[in-house]
């Protein structure tokens, strides 16, 4: 693997404040990640997001962990090892959850072109309402990567909840789809990321105009993006996986992301 300055990866999670994270990770081959903390409630999340990244999350390289917030003062101070930084990026708050969720789009792109382009090599893109559990390395880096999703892997095309409106630019056909990835774990190459945050944004700005949702919101244009932009490498659902909504098959060893149990209705509103 060449990298000229680091991988990337990127996180977020925003309540009714918005709030956002990114890292970034340096090394002799840097990586970057980032995380989006939008919002008060979802800030509650980041404290064990960031020490368990710390135990597991490219150990051993340099990261920067970019946080995109709203409330830049109550961003935890959580004791990094050496190499690793936070950087605190504030952005504005929305009032829907959906909103948030899918303005993470338009904020990779900018601070792509702003600043991650000469910052970092790759970015990992991540909910905040996670915590890692088990070793996460560069084995995940590749120019455009995405995760299945944990709750389709096993799915039939036919049957992912890809948006079926055509009038949403998320729309795929019935007979189309090679895989449902999930809008929580994503990244690549900043080049990359930036096309796909890009095209993903312009997408949804399309969409509002015409007034409609899609389906699975920034989920559902990652997966129309994917689908006619291949990704170099899927990840499984060790990746990212629930262990509240899902028994983990005997097959999948070991879950490297999980879920951290919320609240839906009290946490989004
Ligand atoms: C694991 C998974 O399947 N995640 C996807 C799923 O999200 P979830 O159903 O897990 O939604 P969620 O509540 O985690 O929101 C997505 C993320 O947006 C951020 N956030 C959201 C609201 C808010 O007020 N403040 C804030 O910071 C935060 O980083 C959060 O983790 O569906 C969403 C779209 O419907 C996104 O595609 C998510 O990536
Ligand atoms: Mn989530």
């Amino acid at each position: 693997m060449s990298s000229r300055r680091g991988y990337g990866i990127l996180n977020w999670f925003c309540p009714s404040l918005f709030f956002c994270c990114c890292w970034i990770l340096f090394n002799a081959h840097p990586p970057f990640s980032g995380v989006l903390v939008v919002g008060l409630r979802y800030m509650v999340f980041l404290e064990l997001f960031l020490q368990t990244a710390e135990k597991h999350f490219m150990v051993g390289h340099r990261v920067t962990y970019y946080v995109f917030t709203d409330r830049p003062a109550d961003v935890p101070r959580v004791p990094l090892a050496e190499g690793r930084q936070l950087v605190v990026l504030e952005v504005r708050k929305y009032a829907r959850w959906q909103d948030v969720s899918m303005h993470r789009m338009e904020m990779i792109s900018n601070f792509s072109r702003q600043r991650f382009l000469r910052e970092v090599d790759y970015l990992v893109c991540v909910d905040v309402d996670m915590k890692f559990s088990d070793h996460m390395g560069v084995e995940i880096l590749s120019p455009l990567f995405g995760t299945l999703h944990p709750s389709f892997y096993r799915a039939a095309h036919e049957d992912f909840t890809y948006e079926r409106r055509p009038r949403s630019q998320a729309y795929i056909l019935r007979e189309e789809g090679d895989f449902y990835y999930v809008g929580g774990f994503f990244g690549g190459s900043v080049v990359e990321v930036l096309q796909l945050t890009t095209v993903c944004h312009q997408a949804m700005v399309v969409d509002r105009a015409n007034a409609i949702e899609a389906v699975c919101h920034d989920e559902s244009h990652l997966n129309r993006y994917l689908l006619y932009h291949k990704p170099t490498k899927v990840l499984s659902p060790e990746y990212l996986w629930d262990e509240r909504m899902l028994q983990r098959p005997p097959f999948l060893r070991k879950l490297r992301y999980v879920a951290v149990p919320k609240n839906h209705t009290e946490i989004r509103n």
